[in-house]
C-alpha cells in the first residue's frame, strides 16, 4: 500500500489555551487523518523548529510577533493562522465592533447591528454631559481593551449617570439591550458556522431602573455551557424554548466578518432585541475562543486542518516546475484528508 504524506500542523498557545484546546480525542482524530499537531517553543527561534505546513497561534507579545513575520518571509507559502495585525483589531472593543457596522449584507426580514456606544479615555469624561448624554440607560461599562486578561473581562451594568463615576477609564460605555436572558454564540472555523445557546444578563424593566441603585459588577457570565449539567439553576434560568436566529442571517454575518477581518478562527455574540423581535445586535468578537466547548469540535477543527493543509499542497505542486512524481504525491496527500464541511446550528 502506498504511504501517504503527513502533515505538521505547529502550535503555539498560552498554556490555559493548549490545556483546554489540545485534548487528546483532538490530537488522537487529527493524527489519524494525516495531521500532526506539533507543539511551538515560543521561547525558540521557529526557523530551528519545524518544518510546518500550517502554524497556528493565539500568543501574544512583539517577540512571537517579530518571529513569526521573520518566518513568514522566509516562508512566503505557509499558511499562519491568522496574522496578528487582523487579530489585534479584536484586542480594542471599538475596532471589533467597526467592523460589523461596516458590513454590506441585504438586510430583509431581520436585520442586524451594534448597540449604540462611546469610548471614554478619561475619568472627566464620565461626568461631562455632552459625552455621556447621548445614550440612553442602562449601560454595560466594559473595559476598552480585550486582550484576554481576567481585567479584561471584568464589566459592570451602570443604571444611572452616577453610577459612571466610579469606573476606571478606558472603557467603552454601551447602551443595555433586553435580549430576554439568552445570547447565541456563533463559532466560526473557516467556513463552517455554529450557533449554541448560552445564558445571558436578565432584561432589565424600567421601572427597575428607576429604582435601582449604582450598578453591578459581573465577568463572564455567558462562559458556562449547557453541557455542565450539574448546575441547576443555570437551566432553569436558560430560556432553552428561545428560537435560534435564522442560520442564514448568522452564516451571512460570518462570512462577511471572515473576509473583512481575514480571520479563519473566532466566535461572536449576538443577541435578539426583546422588543423589535427582528433586530439583532453583535455585541463581541473572540478570536480563537473556547473550541472545545463546541459540540463535535475534534471533527470540526481536523476538517480545517485538512482543508488549510491540502490548499497549501495544492498551491506548491501548481507553483512547482518540477511536474511528475512531487506532484502526485501531494494530489494523494489530498485525497487522504477529505473532510465534510458543514454549516450547522443547535436546537
Ligand atoms: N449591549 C449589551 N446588552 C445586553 N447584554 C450585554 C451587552 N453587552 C454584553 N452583554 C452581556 O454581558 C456579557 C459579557 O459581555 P461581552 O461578551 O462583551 O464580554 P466578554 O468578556 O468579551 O465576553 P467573552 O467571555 O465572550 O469574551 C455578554 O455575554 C452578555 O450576557
Ligand atoms: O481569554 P480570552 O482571550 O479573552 O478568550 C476567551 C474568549 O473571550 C471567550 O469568548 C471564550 O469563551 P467562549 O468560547 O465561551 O466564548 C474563552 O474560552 P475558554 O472559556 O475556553 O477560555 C476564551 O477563549
Ligand atoms: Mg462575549
Ligand atoms: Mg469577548
Amino acid at each position: 500500500m502506498e504511504e501517504s504524506q503527513r502533515f505538521t500542523v505547529g502550535y503555539a498557545l498560552a498554556p490555559k489555551k493548549k490545556q483546554s484546546f489540545i485534548q487528546p480525542s483532538l490530537v488522537n482524530l487529527a493524527c489519524e487523518r494525516g495531521i500532526d499537531l506539533v507543539p511551538i517553543d515560543t521561547d525558540r527561534p521557529l526557523s530551528v523548529q519545524g518544518p510546518f505546513d500550517c502554524v497556528l497561534h493565539k500568543f501574544y507579545g512583539e517577540e512571537w510577533k517579530a518571529q513569526l513575520r521573520d518566518y513568514a518571509v522566509k516562508n512566503p507559502s505557509l499558511p499562519i493562522i491568522d496574522p496578528p495585525d487582523a487579530i489585534e483589531r479584536l484586542h480594542n472593543r471599538i475596532s471589533m465592533l467597526q467592523v460589523v457596522s461596516e458590513l454590506e449584507i441585504p438586510q430583509e426580514k431581520e436585520t442586524f447591528g451594534i448597540p449604540s456606544q462611546i469610548v471614554v479615555y478619561d475619568s472627566m469624561a464620565l461626568s461631562d454631559y455632552g459625552a455621556v448624554g447621548a445614550l440612553r440607560f442602562p449601560v454595560i461599562a466594559k473595559p476598552l481593551v480585550a486582550d484576554g486578561s481576567a481585567k479584561s473581562h471584568k464589566m459592570s451594568l451602570v443604571y444611572h449617570r452616577a453610577g459612571l463615576l466610579k469606573l476606571k477609564p478606558p472603557l467603552v460605555l454601551q447602551e443595555f439591550v433586553n435580549h430576554g436572558g439568552v445570547i447565541f454564540k456563533v463559532y466560526v472555523v473557516g467556513d463552517y458556522v455554529k450557533c449554541v445557546k448560552r445564558k445571558s444578563l436578565p432584561d432589565v424593566s424600567l421601572e427597575n431602573v428607576d429604582s435601582t441603585e449604582g450598578s453591578l459588577s459581573f465577568s463572564q457570565v455567558s462562559n458556562m455551557t449547557t453541557q455542565n449539567r450539574n448546575n441547576e439553576e443555570y437551566y432553569e434560568s436558560l430560556h432553552l424554548e428561545a428560537e435560534m436566529p435564522p442560520l442564514s442571517l448568522l452564516t451571512d454575518i460570518a462570512r462577511g466578518l471572515r473576509q473583512a477581518m481575514r480571520l479563519h478562527l473566532f466566535n461572536f455574540d449576538i443577541i435578539r432585541d426583546s422588543k423589535a423581535g427582528n433586530h439583532y445586535y453583535v455585541i463581541d468578537i473572540n478570536y480563537f475562543p473556547g473550541y472545545a466547548k463546541m459540540p463535535s469540535y475534534e471533527t470540526v477543527l481536523t476538517d480545517f486542518f485538512c482543508d488549510i493543509v491540502n490548499k497549501k499542497s495544492a498551491e506548491d505542486g501548481a507553483d512547482s516546475t518540477v511536474e511528475g512524481k512531487g506532484n502526485e504525491m501531494k494530489l494523494l496527500s489530498s485525497t487522504y484528508c477529505g473532510g465534510t464541511k458543514d454549516v450547522e446550528s443547535e436546537r
